[in-house]
């Protein structure tokens, strides 16, 4: 047996390393074809997700697409490839200013959120959780999905919450707004109340506008509201249509009295003149009537002669007088009647005038007192302070002038409502009323400002005074929506000294409050 020569050898070798070559070679090609299948697929995919971003990149795409199936020469894909990627890059810029403004907007929109008044509690919580995870900005649009969606659902259950909707009721289709209230805005509302309190109607009509003020409340619908204004209007139209009627009653029995005395007046002076020319003429009669009797005694010549004279003229004399006597009584029966007419009328006139007379110093009453707190008002404040500097000035005492200011009222109406205001101010206005005696004045100056006029309290009493006036009102147990608030209040006060007027006087206490209210607060200055 022929023994292998190394050339033999040498072959096998190469051989062998052929056939691992060829392998190689042919698992490489595998590789490729695996990579450049996934490439394709890729590249589908890429179009796919892109689709509908730029139609510009869309079309270069497919033409990728296209090249890579043909397989088109590697430099023509490549510059395809180069175009795609710049294209691309533009887009992940414009993409990132995309997403500054969608990370901002969000924000804006929570922060106007959350501004809204009367939200949940527990929405409040997970509003200001949801904000204070998104504080750092995402890298997509699609990471804000899911926080947008939270958003919304927040603004949706807030629309429920400040509507007193029922929650199924917000559907896809957002319904008018009288419909999607039924209840009349709390602050109409308020507003309405307002206006029902300060109204000023006589006395049989309070009690109608009370019922009326009572029953409003936050579950009042739009149709009943519009009832309550009407009936309102109505109360209103009546009292003043009754007013303008007293007084038109009043005034036309006037008239028409004075106008009866007037021809009452007229018929007696001209039944006068009458009565005056028969008097004379009854006189004139009876004179005669006389005369000839004592003409018939002198001429008489025998005494039966003068007897049948003197009897017919006794006679003529006696129906004479007679005469003059009915006529007397005729006239004297009209003059009564006449007189007792007009006393009628007078006596009906002065019921009418007292009736008339009580409604005037009724309106007065009113037009001095203030509706809300039943206190004096400005106008009242003003009567009276003029009064008593005239007496001032007249002749010197200590008089005073004190003028009180809530301390942040506003809070008050803004966190508890106008109908918690006016009870503040109800019951402030009772305590000051309450706090002092007869001869000192207090009034409502207006709004939340009250002023008192102190007689004869020097300034150590004085200030004592109002001191314990401010402790006892800042001591008043209020309770708003179970919450316990104290009410305190700045006061201004001065002394009226020689020369002073009423507002040189207001002004100073005026200007002594505003120093109290910029020192803090709560407490008396005294100018
Ligand atoms: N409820 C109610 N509020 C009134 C009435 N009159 C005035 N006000 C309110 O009183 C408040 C006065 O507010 P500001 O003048 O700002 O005074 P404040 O909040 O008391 O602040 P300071 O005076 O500085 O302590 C306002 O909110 C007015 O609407 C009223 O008759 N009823």
């Amino acid at each position: 047996m022929n023994q292998p020569t190394s050339a033999d050898k040498e072959i096998i070798a190469l051989k062998k390393k052929l056939d691992s070559a060829i392998h190689a070679r042919l698992e490489l090609q595998k590789d490729l074809e695996i990579q450049s299948s996934a490439f394709v697929q890729f590249i589908s995919k890429l179009s796919q997700t892109a689709k509908g971003i730029d139609v510009l990149l869309d079309n270069k795409l497919a033409k990728l697409r296209k090249m890579l199936s043909k397989s088109s020469s590697w430099e023509d894909v490549q510059a395809m490839f180069n175009d795609i990627a710049q294209l691309l890059q533009k887009h992940s810029i414009k993409n990132d200013n995309n997403i500054a403004h969608l990370h901002q907007q969000f924000h804006q929109a929570g922060a106007l959120l959350q501004k809204i008044r009367n939200l949940p509690d527990s929405l409040r919580r997970e509003l200001r959780t949801l904000l204070t995870d998104t504080t750092d900005k995402k890298d997509s649009v699609v990471q804000y999905v899911s926080p947008l969606s939270q958003l919304i659902e927040f603004y949706q259950a807030a629309l429920i919450a400040k509507e007193n909707l029922p929650s199924n009721e917000l559907s896809n289709v957002t319904p008018p707004k009288a419909i999607q209230n039924p209840y009349v805005d709390k602050v109409v509302i308020e507003r309405f109340t307002f206006f029902l309190t300060h109204l000023n109607v006589s006395k049989p009509y309070k009690p109608a506008i009370n019922k009326i003020k009572s029953e409003l409340s936050d579950k009042i619908s739009h149709q009943e509201l519009l009832d309550d204004f009407l009936e309102v209007f109505e109360i209103i139209n009546k009292d003043l249509i009754e007013e303008r009627n007293t007084a038109k009653v009043f005034l036309s029995t006037l008239s028409a009295t004075l106008s009866s005395v007037q021809t009452a007046v007229q018929t007696t002076i001209s039944s006068n003149e009458a009565s005056k020319t028969k008097h004379s003429e009854l006189n004139q009669q009876l004179k005669k009537n006389i005369t000839e009797l004592a003409e018939g005694v002198e001429n008489a010549n025998s005494l039966a002669g003068i007897k049948i004279d003197i009897n017919e003229k006794l006679k003529q004399i006696v129906t004479s007088l007679e005469e003059k006597t009915a006529f007397e009584f005729e006239q004297f029966k009209a003059l009564s009647e006449q007189l007792n007419s007009m006393q009628e009328k007078v006596n009906i006139l002065e019921v009418q005038g007292r009736a008339f007379e009580k409604k005037i110093k009724e309106q007065q009453a009113r037009s001095y007192q203030d509706a809300l707190t039943k206190l004096g008002n400005r106008a009242a404040f003003d009567d009276y302070f003029t009064k008593q500097m005239v007496r001032f000035h007249h002749s010197p005492f200590e008089l005073a002038i004190v003028v009180l200011d809530l301390d942040n009222f506003k809070r008050i109406n803004d966190t508890y409502g106008h109908t918690a205001g006016d009870k503040t101010l109800q019951v402030i206005a009772n305590t000051l009323a309450k706090s002092v005696d007869k001869e000192q004045f207090v009034g409502r100056y207006g709004g939340e400002e009250f002023v008192m006029i102190y007689s004869n309290y020097n300034k150590e009493k004085l200030i004592e005074k109002l001191n314990e006036i401010r402790l006892k009102v800042a001591k008043l147990p209020f309770k708003f929506k179970n919450n316990s608030v104290s009410i305190t209040l700045s006061i201004g006060v001065t002394h009226i000294v020689e020369n002073d007027n009423i507002h040189l006087a207001f002004e100073r206490a005026d200007a002594a409050l505003y120093k109290a209210k910029e020192s803090g607060k709560n407490q008396i200055i005294y100018a």
